[in-house]
């Protein structure tokens, strides 16, 4: 009997295996591995999804449960995801259904509407066939008769655009306008004008009552596009070709598209031409007739480099990050699979792109935590990425202008290739000077967020018609509403934590839990009416700018004024074209921009990050100013950087002076061996929550002792102690880290820690397993 196994859409410890089915008769020659299905689950046989990884042929003697229903014409995942879902269950602690979940887009986890198309256009619906039907489909999906169409249900996933279409250019041209209804005039000249252009309504400098008259009158009609965000962005971008190479650049090159024995940490000044490196790597294995996956940061944030591919590769080009919709997600995601794409631009989960044929990953700013997943499952996208490179023997390229420990070390051990790009690649361009504000010593204006050398600066590069970036770091400086009476802040009632002001909504917001109330009128717990916003740290800096600088135009940055669709971008362009002379935002404008015009990059709080109870605040403070001075003096003219900081002696700061990372990679390690850190050591966080908090902290003893007797001696296990935000979501938090360099038994131990979740007396309890964590607080 051919029996099929499937992991089942229930995280259970029991349910990590596979279990086995049936294939009924009618499915026999269409189930194939990588298929989604419905199967009948538990004592009451509820459909759940399921996901074939494997056949068998078994004889069997026992009923066997069959397989209910097909969800898929053809396979979502390919056998490289499946064995990928496997060697992650034994590092990231996640059940395999979230693993493979993962790979998958988030429409196919919901509900929407499948249409098969056939080449006439005509469409049915997958879910009104019958199973033989479906079956019938499937097999013409797959001898290409018929394409298989997502349609995403809510509206809200659907972007559309209008046009004003002419019906008739000769009738609207001898339609008669009275002389007195001037705008109406204006409107009938400017559409004959641009008769043979696409005309949107958006860009339409008319009333809509003007508009409305000229449809009233049936001169035009207005035509509704469904449109592809990404398709605009491609329609925008000019094409580019590839610069002459210099020799670090060449070398690096050379070195990359030789071997796939190793992976390459590219270590590379900022302006060294890194980009430059990456675009020519790509185009050299795509002549191969190969694929490439090119992972960036937090991508919505740095459409310039999004960018950059699209004017090299043009529509070879597949986008993949958390700003698309999910229909738009699922259009990229198609192009991937049906290979009409085969350069992959995206973020973290961009590494799970089905893409076949991989010729080169390449990891830019590899560095950034939002490389690891902060939810589960928590993977890391450099982790993954390793794994596929040695699949396809792909090449791999981590480049960086600060690595992280973890990599800079490997490639000292050897386990990487190192390559230096130490030069800017630009002629002209050298690397900014550097200088230290102290602020301690700033005595004539404590309320001031500005020292006078950098409020002299400012003044004198707007002079010369220069641009400025001014970076607020952003921990703790979001905006709240206090009691000037009693210093009542509201706080979210399920989290330690004060509630985040949005002005747009005019709501307070927990940026943990979600939870969303209105602003109060009166103290909650005084009742005077002297109840305040603050703003956050940007605005105010913002407001101050406009009092001291009331000639200086700025864009503000940050997360309220980029909430909406397509924000960044829009600020960034008007910068580019010099619509204003200072660019002040948070940690969002550290990264990846090149404005030639730049020559003051002014840093106001350098010390905000440096005291978090996190081993990484050093690293993350030295990366995030080494970043952000490389914004200045990008092109002919000298780039200058201001630091202002209360911890002028603190290395982190000193460093970034010399802009030496060698030293700082030095000193850093040192700490780290003292303090048994990585690189020296492993670590995995386990966390544990609770609703009621004796019952958070006696469980996570019992876990700390369990480990304790499992693990060897030589690993040490910290804790349990209270998270930094002790409660979030209503839930106690306390943690325990595993450090460690070798340990066999670390997975079993770890498992049997989840396991204990599935006793039906912790039904209510949580336990998340973390390996190598990024964010301790
Ligand atoms: N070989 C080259 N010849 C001339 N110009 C180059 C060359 N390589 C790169 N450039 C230019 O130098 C500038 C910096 O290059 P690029 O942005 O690639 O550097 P990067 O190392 O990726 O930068 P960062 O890490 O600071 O964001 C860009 O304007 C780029 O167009
Ligand atoms: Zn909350």
């Amino acid at each position: 009997m051919k029996i099929a196994k499937i992991i089942v859409d229930v995280p259970l410890m029991q349910t990590d295996k596979a279990f086995s089915y049936r294939v009924p008769d009618e499915l026999l020659d269409f189930l194939m591995i990588g298929m989604r299905v419905h199967v009948p689950f538990g004592s009451a046989n509820r459909l759940v999804q399921g996901i074939v990884v494997d056949f068998a042929e078994e004889e069997i003697f026992s009923d066997l449960k069959a397989v209910s229903e097909l969800l898929d014409p053809e396979p979502v995942l390919t056998k490289e995801q499946l064995w990928l879902a496997d060697e992650m269950r034994h590092s990231v602690f996640s059940y395999k259904i979230s693993c493979l979940k993962a790979m998958l887009p988030n429409l196919l986890n919901s509900s929407y509407d499948k249409l098969l198309v056939a080449a006439d256009g005509s469409k049915v619906k997958w879910s009104q066939l019958t199973e033989a039907d479906k079956v019938l489909s499937a097999k013409k999906v797959r001898s290409a008769e018929l394409s298989v169409e997502y349609v995403a249900k809510s509206k809200e996933n659907r972007k559309t655009q209008k046009f004003v279409v002419i019906n008739d250019v000769d009738k609207l041209s001898a339609f008669e306008i009275e002389k007195r209804a001037k705008k109406r005039l204006e409107m009938k000249y400017y559409l004959l004008r641009h008769a043979n252009e696409k005309l949107s309504v958006k860009d339409l400098d008319f009333s809509s009552a003007i508009l409305k008259f000229f449809v009233e009158n049936q001169l035009v009609h207005i035509e509704e596009v469904e449109l592809s965000r990404t398709q605009a962005t491609f329609d925008a971008v000019s094409s580019d070709s590839a610069k002459v190479l210099n020799d670090e650049q060449q070398s690096a090159f050379n070195h990359i598209i030789k071997s796939v024995e190793k992976p390459f940490l590219l270590e590379g000044i900022t302006g060294s031409g890194k980009t430059e490196v990456y675009l020519q790597t790509i185009a050299h294995f795509l002549e191969l007739g190969k694929t490439a996956i090119m992972l960036v940061p937090e991508i919505s944030l740095t459409p310039q480099i999004t960018n950059r591919f699209i004017a090299r590769f043009g529509e070879k080009v597949a986008i993949m990050h958390s700003g698309l919709s999910d229909g738009e997600k699922y259009d990229e995601w198609r192009k991937i699979k049906s290979g009409t794409a085969q350069v992959v631009v995206g973020a973290r989960s961009a590494i799970f792109a089905p893409v076949e044929n991989l010729g080169v990953i390449i990891i830019d700013e590899e560095h950034e935590s939002s490389y690891k997943q902060d939810a589960s499952p928590r993977y890391h996208a450099r982790d993954i990425a390793l794994l596929r490179a040695k699949w396809h023997h792909a090449a791999l390229v981590l480049g960086s202008a600060t690595p992280s420990l973890e990599s800079r070390a490997r490639a000292m051990r050897g386990v990487y290739e190192l390559l230096l790009l130490t030069k800017r690649a630009n002629e002209s361009a050298i690397l900014p000077d550097v200088e230290i504000v102290d602020m301690r010593r700033e005595i004539s204006d404590q309320s001031s967020n500005f020292s006078h050398v950098l409020l002299s600066k400012i003044k004198e590069k707007i002079e010369k018609d220069e641009q400025v970036i001014l970076m607020l770091n952003r921990r703790g400086y979001s905006s709240f509403v206090m009691c000037r009476e009693c210093g009542f802040v509201v706080d979210c009632p399920n989290c330690d934590i004060s509630l985040t002001l949005h002005m747009d909504t005019r709501t307070l917001n927990c940026h943990y839990c979600g939870h969303v109330q209105g602003i109060p009128q009166t103290c909650p717990n005084c009742q005077s009416r002297k109840i305040r916003y603050y703003g956050s740290g940007t605005q105010k800096v913002e407001e101050e700018l406009h009092e001291i600088l009331p000639e200086a135009r700025v864009l503000r940055m940050d997360v309220d004024t980029t909430r909406t669709k397509n924000a960044h971008e829009k600020i960034l362009e008007k910068f580019g074209h010099h619509e204003a002379d200072i660019l002040l935002g948070t940690q969002m404008i550290a990264k990846g921009l090149d404005f030639p015009n730049v020559t003051l990059v002014g840093v106001i709080n350098a010390d905000t990050g440096l005291n978090l109870p996190d081993f990484r605040a050093s690293e993350r403070s030295f990366e995030l100013l080494m970043q952000v001075a490389g914004r200045a003096g990008r092109a002919d003219k000298k780039g200058e950087v201001l630091i202002q900081t209360f911890n002028p002696k603190h290395y982190a700061i000193e460093l970034t002076k010399s802009q030496d990372y060698e030293k700082f990679y030095e000193m850093e390690m040192r700490f780290r061996r003292e303090l048994s850190y990585p690189p020296y050591y492993f670590t995995v966080q386990v966390l544990v929550s609770h609703k009621n908090e004796e019952v958070a902290i006696q469980k996570s003893y019992e876990i700390a002792q369990m480990l304790r007797q499992n693990l060897t001696e030589k690993s040490k296990i910290l804790g349990p102690t209270p998270r930094p935000i002790a409660r979030t979501h209503n839930l106690y938090h306390y943690q325990i880290l595993v450090k460690y360099r070798f340990e066999e038994s670390l997975e079993r131990a770890l498992n049997q820690v989840l396991e204990l979740t599935q006793l039906r007396e912790n039904k209510e309890l949580r336990v998340l397993i973390d390996s190598e964590p990024q964010n301790f607080v």
